[in-house]
């Protein structure tokens, strides 16, 4: 367990396009006052977080949501003024209306992050779950100030205590200022000692160790105020490099004791902390490293089959609990800030009116958006977050299959399928690289595959540790098998569809570009589109010396420090009809034994290439298929034949 792993809260952030004016000046009294989540850090301070109970059917991980802050907001219908639709969910437009139109919502409040560097192109991304520094507040608006209640009088004080909690942290928050002035002036002048522009003291004379103290360090106790020091100068070196850097190092020295200082000081394995770190330019990878130290809003779907996000909403407001509209990218969302009542237990939540589900888990569907009567895989399915919102789309009309090669997840799923009333969804439990076998022809297929969970470390702190080189290899494999049967199943004769998304909790290019990229290699029927979400930064095109297809730039990543979301990965599909023989070429090359096919596109490709690229890599893949295959042999009581030796090379 790292030194940080004991300090786990930090402030609920409130949604960003949840206006002051939409929330009057209750939420503007606290946004006032509140202070940038970041800060409010620090192993010594006290948790101001209550213990809410929930079932286990967020989607991914599903444990990790025990703690809600004791928020500042005093819930009220009346405070949700003004909702939008939300085309992007492609089903029925919801019959759902928080107040008139007289207040338009504002323009959404741009994210305060202190890094705004990234490695990944495009335009900076936007936060949706803002911190609370996002300035949203309308100080001037005297009207508003003479409704202060009681209610908001109590709110203001716990903002203040938040407040005053928050300023007395300000921990790795130096570091990242570090690394954004190192950002914005990377050639500044400035020596040891001097000040820099921003009047900030630089970097006291740091000596990096040599191997041999490394290895001293390492057997003896770790001194954790040594450890953060030097991060810090690390970042700062490493800001400015040609300034700071000392006895001729190299950068690779100084960015190979940074990442040894993070995983000891967070509590990663190395190996996982240097392939998290380079994902990121140094000051976002701190950012990341802290945001999951930070647990993430608590997060509930209505489920529109039983009811409608107001009725709900004022439902759980009568119980005691303190929520609002998630941002305008969902009109089923709500964020929970305080609960004094159990909101796994509720009446409510018995009767299947919601699903305890982080904001994440909606991005997958609302990018698949089902169409009514179509016929739906989900493919990897268990606890059934996913599956029910998918149903509800649909309006209890056509049909989910919503099947998990785990048979016992299943009992969950049925579960929350019943309790949900879905009744057109047919739960299975097959290996999901068995279809399009055992069925196919689908309208849509949702691949959320099975991952490292490195996008979900805040609610499973284990991922931390117990993930090595081979796990990443070992999935990766799984993904890739899984997404070409995700994409066999789909039929590219649909009418309305013929869609696949796929999607992790992770954050790995191993797991989520590479396996697209492999999939756009192997399919030439398919190509990315776009996946209709508002947000989320583009995916790798280029990551440590590999190249992938353009179009991998469509496939949306979502990050806890940028959106204050779980980690999460979404691409989308479309499925051509995959080729007609090509008499004319077919004759011509007659005797040649080569037959061309003509894709959709208009591409032309080799019979046989085709075929080559529709299989899996039989090499790179007969291991892990014989692999999979002894285990099933074995689950089912019979003993399977020894090993063969390609087997036996790909396990070691
Ligand atoms: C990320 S979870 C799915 C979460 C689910 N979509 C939801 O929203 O509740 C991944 C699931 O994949 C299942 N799984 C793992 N290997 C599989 C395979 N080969 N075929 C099908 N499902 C698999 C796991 O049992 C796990 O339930």
């Amino acid at each position: 367990m790292g030194r940080r792993a004991k300090n786990k809260q930090g402030p609920v952030q409130p949604l960003d396009d949840v206006s002051p004016k939409k929330l009057g000046k209750r939420k503007a009294v606290e946004d006032d006052a509140s202070r940038p989540a970041k800060k409010a850090k620090s192993k010594d301070a006290p948790k101001k977080y209550r213990s809410v109970k929930f079932n286990e059917d967020a989607g991914g991980s599903s444990d990790g949501w025990e703690d809600v802050q004791d928020g500042a907001k005093i819930g009220d219908l009346d405070d949700f003024l003004g909702d939008s639709d939300d085309d992007m969910l492609g089903g029925p437009a919801q019959e759902f209306d928080f107040g008139s139109d007289a207040e338009e919502p504002e323009e959404q409040p741009a994210p305060k992050l202190r890094s705004k560097k990234s490695k990944q192109a495009g335009p900076p991304p936007s936060k949706i779950i803002p911190n609370l520094d996002s300035d949203n507040s309308d100080d001037s608006d005297d009207e508003e100030e003479e409704r202060v209640t009681r209610a908001t009088m109590e709110a203001r004080s716990r903002a203040l205590d938040a407040q005053a909690e928050a300023d007395a942290e300000l921990d790795l928050a130096e570091m990242q200022a570090a690394a954004d002035a190192s950002d914005d002036d990377e050639d500044a002048d400035m020596d040891d000692g001097e000040e820099d522009a921003n009047g900030d003291i630089a970097i006291e004379p740091f000596h990096l160790p040599t191997a041999a103290e490394r290895e001293q360090e390492k057997i003896s106790v770790p001194d954790v105020h040594l450890v953060q020091q030097r991060m810090r100068q690390c970042v700062k070196v490493l800001g400015r490099f040609k300034r700071l850097a000392r006895d001729g190092r190299s950068r690779s020295e100084y960015v190979e004791q940074l990442i040894s200082d993070i995983a000891s000081y967070y509590g990663y394995n190395e190996f996982l902390a240097e392939k998290l770190f380079h994902l990121f330019s140094v000051g976002e990878a701190i950012e990341f490293f802290e945001a999951n130290e930070v647990p993430r809003p608590v997060t509930i779907r209505t489920n529109t089959l039983r009811t409608r996000r107001r009725d709900l909403a004022q439902a759980l407001i009568n119980r005691g609990v303190n929520l609002e509209p998630i941002g305008k990218w969902t009109n089923v969302g709500l964020q929970v800030f305080e609960s004094s009542v159990p909101i796994g237990a509720t009446p409510e939540y018995l009767a299947g009116h919601y699903m305890l589900q982080a904001a994440s888990s909606f991005l997958p569907v609302i990018a698949l958006a089902p169409q009514p009567n179509e016929r739906v895989l989900d493919m990897a399915s268990a606890p059934g977050g996913k599956t029910t919102h998918i149903a509800a789309l649909l309006q209890n009309t056509g049909v989910v299959f919503a099947n998990d090669a785990n048979k016992a997840r299943t009992k969950s799923l049925t579960a929350n399928v019943h309790r949900l009333g879905c009744r057109n969804v047919v739960v299975c439990s097959y290996d999901g690289r068995e279809f399009p076998k055992v069925m196919g022809g689908f309208d849509r297929v949702l691949l959320d595959a099975p991952c490292s969970g490195t996008g979900v470390i805040s609610k499973d702190a284990s991922v931390k540790t117990n993930k090595s080189e081979r796990d990443f290899t070992l999935l990766s494999h799984l993904q890739k098998q899984l997404i070409l049967c995700a994409i066999d199943s789909v039929s590219p004769d649909s009418k309305t569809g013929g869609y696949i998304v796929y999607s992790t909790c992770s954050v790995t290019v191993d797991e989520n570009e590479a396996v697209v990229d492999y999939a756009l290699r192997k399919r030439p029927n398919v190509h990315l589109v776009d996946t209709g979400l508002e947000f989320g930064t583009p995916g790798f095109t280029r990551f440590r010396g590999k190249t992938f297809a353009p179009s991998v730039a469509l496939t949306r990543r979502f990050y806890p420090h940028v959106h204050n979301m779980d980690g999460f990965f979404v691409a989308k599909f479309k499925v051509e009809k995959r080729a007609k023989v090509n008499k004319k070429q077919e004759e011509e090359d007659a005797g040649a034994n080569t037959v061309e096919i003509v894709l959709e596109d208009g591409t032309v490709e080799n019979q046989q290439e085709a075929q080559d690229k529709a299989a899996f890599d039989s090499d790179e893949d007969r291991p892990y298929l014989e692999d999979a295959k002894r285990r099933r042999m074995k689950a089912k009581g019979l003993r399977p034949p020894p090993r063969k030796a390609s087997a036996v090379k790909a396990a070691a």
